[in-house]
């Protein structure tokens, strides 16, 4: 006998659980369903772990910047892998337990087990064959795979947030995300890393007057960013591994991480089964997130693909599909001013428009920038990597884009997104009378 829903949610991450909470609050007889730990991505091996990581690495860094400056002894604190690895335990360990905890008082049954579809409205997992008015797939992303041999070599993100012990020698591939926020802390932690990077565009989708300061940084505090560098295959050398590049040149390394992409991870869900559409690895879905073949079934976060990869556009995407389900098939996400920040060290932040996608699309703006390392807010943190670039609609009009790299920049880039969302006028957001001093009282600088 099958067991029928109203609802099954494939993952337990940021969409699939919102989704599930709120169908379930509405009297749904909802099953959540995750192949792994209870608890996604973003807490278990994305965005809260690493923020445990980036939180001391950082404060390692700024003892060194400060060190003479008021600090003694700050030029001598260094990292113990371990122990930082055991505190960021203390964050990862709880969750799967306190989901499984809140599924069962909201009344969501949970299941531990890998998800396919056997039928339109239907999947099998663990065994069961469960039957639901909808099914949502929110079954994340995972590392692309690459057409480089040797591939299966490489280390994931997953593999670098669990390493029990710092290799000496880390060589990362592509310069994305994934690369510069792994490299900027384990090099606090004090490895040796290199960045190869295919083209001369690192984090491409960042303003890139500012990537380049930050590559800059990079290279001076011993980072290795290699451009131009397309990576092509990985063979086991000894005890660790050889990179080789298109160009012939060779790098060696203790592990080799992947940091080339993560696409939706749809693979084993037999869509075929379930009648649902996919184009070159993407689900078709048309603009409320629900796919085109199959009107039961809908998608958010990462597996939707829609929106950056990115835990806000998870939660967009979730409120969206909750949305159309319980209210009727008709809204849709907007996703401007999704924000977005590399956590190296210092951050890069960024909401809206960078000046070549202002450009491209024929817009009239005029651009503030600026150094930053100057600012008493960036000075007493010894902090020499600092910039902003804004871009403005003519005469106070509205924010089109906002590029920060320097300390607090993942705070402060907030209020700029709330302004890019709103549409607020510039005029208006120098009038905010922020607390002082405070990263935010510098907006007034910088629109100034
Ligand atoms: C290293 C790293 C750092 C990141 N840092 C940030 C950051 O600082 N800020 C930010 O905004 N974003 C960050 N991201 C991105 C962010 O984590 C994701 O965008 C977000 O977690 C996606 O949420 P989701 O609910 O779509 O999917 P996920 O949280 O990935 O959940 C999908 C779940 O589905 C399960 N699943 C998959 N297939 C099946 C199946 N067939 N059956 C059952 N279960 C299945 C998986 O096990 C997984 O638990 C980071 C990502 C990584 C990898
Ligand atoms: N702070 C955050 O919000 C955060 C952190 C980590 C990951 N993420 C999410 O996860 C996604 C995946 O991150 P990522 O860093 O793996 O991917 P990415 O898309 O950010 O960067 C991958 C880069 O690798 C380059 N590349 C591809 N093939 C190459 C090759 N053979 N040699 C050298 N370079 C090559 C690409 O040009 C690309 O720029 C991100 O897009 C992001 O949405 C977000």
């Amino acid at each position: 006998m099958p067991d029928l829903f109203d609802l099954v949610a494939i993952g337990t991450g940021v969409a699939a659980n919102a989704v599930a909470e709120r169908c379930r609050a509405a009297g749904w007889r909802v099953v959540i369903v995750d192949e792994r730990a209870f608890g996604g991505t973003c807490a278990l091996r994305g965005c809260e772990p690493k923020k445990t990581l980036w939180t001391v690495a950082e404060a390692a860094d700024r003892a060194h910047r400060l060190t003479d400056m008021g600090l003694v002894g700050g030029d001598r604190v260094t990292i113990d892998w371990p122990s930082l690895m055991a505190f960021k335990r203390s964050f990862t360990d709880p969750v799967p337990e306190r989901h499984a905890r809140a599924y069962a008082k909201a009344g969501i049954e949970a299941i531990q087990g890998s998800a396919r579809f056997v039928g339109p409205n239907a999947v099998e997992v663990a065994g069961r064959r469960l039957e639901a008015r909808h099914i949502l797939i929110a079954s994340g992303a995972k590392p692309a795979a690459p057409p480089i041999q040797g591939a299966e070599l490489l280390a994931t993100s997953d593999d670098y947030l669990a390493l029990e012990r710092l290799p000496r020698r880390l060589v990362m591939l592509g310069g994305g995300y994934i690369s510069f926020e792994c490299a900027h802390i384990a090099a606090r932690a004090g490895a040796e890393v290199t960045i190869l990077h295919a083209d001369d565009r690192p984090l491409a989708h960042f303003e890139q007057d500012l990537v380049r300061r930050l590559v800059e940084h990079s290279r001076r505090i011993g980072i290795g960013v290699e451009l131009g560098c397309r990576a092509a295959a990985v063979e086991r050398a000894g005890e660790g591994f050889v990179v080789a590049v298109e160009d012939g040149r060779r790098f060696e390394a203790d592990l080799a991480l992947h940091g080339l992409g993560r696409v939706p991870n749809l693979e084993a869900l037999d869509l075929v089964s379930g009648n649902v559409a996919v184009e070159k690895g993407r689900l078709r879905l048309d603009r409320h997130l629900r796919s085109i073949s199959n009107p039961a079934v809908f998608a958010a976060g990462d597996a939707a693909g829609q929106g950056p990869q990115l835990t806000p556009v998870a939660s967009l995407d979730a409120d969206v599909v909750a949305r159309n389900l319980l209210e009727g098939c008709t809204h849709a996400p907007d996703y401007t001013g999704v924000t977005s920040v590399v956590f190296a060290i210092p951050p890069l932040a960024s909401v809206g428009l960078t000046e070549e996608a202002a450009r491209g699309q024929g817009l009239r703006f005029e651009v503030k920038q600026g150094d930053m390392a100057g600012y008493q807010s960036v000075r007493r943190t010894g902090e020499p990597a600092a910039a902003f670039k804004l871009l403005l609609e003519p005469e106070g009009g509205c924010v089109l884009g906002a590029h920060l790299l320097g300390p607090q920049a993942e705070e402060v880039i907030n209020l700029f997104a709330l302004a890019v969302r709103l549409r607020l006028p510039a005029r208006d957001l120098a009038r905010m009378l922020s607390a002082y001093p405070s990263g935010g009282s510098n907006i007034s600088s910088m629109l100034g």
